[in-house]
């Protein structure tokens, strides 16, 4: 076959995980929210790189102890901002547990007032400032043991179907392309 002849290759077609149609609304006495997946890098209890973010459900959305470690380490003793970002961005996928419906990051904007230590224990909030269709405008915060906040973030999350797992190579939709 030369570098010019088309593939005859068929790629298999992709299953839809199990958990994905089944996206349930967790009601506000449930004990910690399940995982998405187990290997999910925010909330995997099987992913040894990740968060293993535990959340819970409360009256205004979700809350969450956490602690960063010596894995994300950015500037001596300080949170890396990207491992920040993903632990908030996940704590707003657990939030889709009072949704009920899948949904993904659209955008995701954080203010960094102050340094986030390792080691250290902190409180995460989020919950839902409005939804209009299929967009979820969300907020979060992270509180030190003092009660202050420390960072907040906003998202756009897009509710999305199924099939939005199943294909990735779409081109996307923007309106910066030159
Ligand atoms: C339940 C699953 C949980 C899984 C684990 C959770 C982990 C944590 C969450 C994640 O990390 S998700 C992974 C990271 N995100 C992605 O990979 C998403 C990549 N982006 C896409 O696939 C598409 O952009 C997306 C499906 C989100 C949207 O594509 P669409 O073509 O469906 O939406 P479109 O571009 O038409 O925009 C829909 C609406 O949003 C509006 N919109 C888009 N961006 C906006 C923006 N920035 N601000 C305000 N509005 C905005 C847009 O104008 C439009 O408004 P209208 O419907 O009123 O016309």
């Amino acid at each position: 076959m030369t570098e010019n002849t088309p593939s005859t290759h068929t790629p298999e077609p992709r299953q839809v995980p199990d958990w994905i149609p089944a996206f349930p609304v967790l009601a506000p006495d449930s004990a910690d929210l399940p995982p998405h997946h187990d290997h999910c890098l925010g909330c995997g209890p099987a992913n040894p790189h990740g968060h293993q973010l535990r959340a819970r459900r409360d009256a205004h959305g979700v809350h969450a102890h956490h602690r960063f470690d010596s894995r994300h380490v950015g500037a001596p003793a300080i949170a890396h901002g990207g491992a920040v970002a993903t632990v908030l961005d996940e704590l707003f996928g657990l939030l889709l547990y009072t949704v009920g419906e899948p949904a993904v990051t659209r955008h995701l904007a954080i203010d960094y007032l102050a340094p986030i230590l390792l080691d250290t224990p902190y409180t995460l909030r989020a919950h839902i400032h409005a939804r209009d269709g299929r967009k979820l405008h969300l907020q979060a915060t992270i509180e030190n043991d003092h009660a202050h906040v420390i960072t907040t973030a906003t998202a756009l999350f897009l509710t999305v179907d199924v099939n939005h797992f199943l294909t990735h190579n779409t081109p996307p939709h923007t309106d910066n392309t030159p």
